[in-house]
């Protein structure tokens, strides 16, 4: 798998799936291995496009659940070919919904993946539907867990803090958040 710590990657071709993927839950690995599948029967790259670090974080200081290194360590155990980690700063975070499509144009991307609730650009005004008016967009639905609630990082960083370990391996569907598989 190829690292790229800017966003100025180029390909003729590829399929997409983004997100900031804190935690790399049962939510973010459904996307990332139908990203891995699709780019696999297309004979095309397969890309993961995160950010660093995760825009919860940044602007909310909520706490991160993997490092950078974690999480490029899991994704690549997906057979992911390509991940660019976006450094995700005042500047970057100011982007309009417009200027990130015009860098995800740079991937010509045959097709992106993303959950129902993916937002980008400035005040998060960017999401599924003005993705599907540039690009070919799957919306991946809800991975749920037994009790039919929403897998998310959010759910989790609440886990943790009172201490419901058990609940998190559940919902992160490996044993720890480093451990690669169970
Ligand atoms: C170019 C760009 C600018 C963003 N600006 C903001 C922002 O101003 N406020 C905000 O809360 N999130 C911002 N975000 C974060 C997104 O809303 C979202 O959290 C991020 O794209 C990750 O998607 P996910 O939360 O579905 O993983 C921005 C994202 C991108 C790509
Ligand atoms: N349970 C889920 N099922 C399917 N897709 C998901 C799920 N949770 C998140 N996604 C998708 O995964 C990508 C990364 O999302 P993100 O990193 O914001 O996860 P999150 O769990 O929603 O995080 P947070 O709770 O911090 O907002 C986005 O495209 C998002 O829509």
């Amino acid at each position: 798998m190829k690292i790229y710590e800017d966003n100025e990657l180029k390909l003729m071709s590829s399929i997409v799936t983004i997100g900031a993927f804190d935690g790399l839950h049962r939510g973010h690995l459904a996307l990332i291995e139908r990203t891995v599948t699709c780019a696999k029967q297309r004979g095309v790259p397969s890309v993961v496009y995160t950010f660093d670090p995760p825009p919860r974080s940044f602007l909310q200081q909520k706490q991160i659940l993997m490092s950078v290194s974690e999480k490029v360590e899991l994704v690549k155990k997906y057979g992911v070919d390509h991940i660019v980690i976006a450094n995700f700063d005042q500047m970057y975070a100011a982007k309009t919904p417009l200027d990130f499509i015009h860098e995800i144009k740079l991937l010509h991307p045959q097709q992106i993946n993303v959950g129902p609730n993916f937002t980008f650009g400035k005040g998060k005004q960017g999401d599924v539907n003005v993705l599907a008016d540039h690009f070919n967009v799957y919306v991946q639905p809800f991975v749920v867990c037994e009790d039919g609630e929403i897998i998310s990082s959010t759910r989790i960083r609440g886990l943790m803090e009172k201490n419901e370990l058990e609940q998190v391996k559940n919902l992160l569907g490996r044993p720890s958040l480093e451990k690669i598989k169970i």
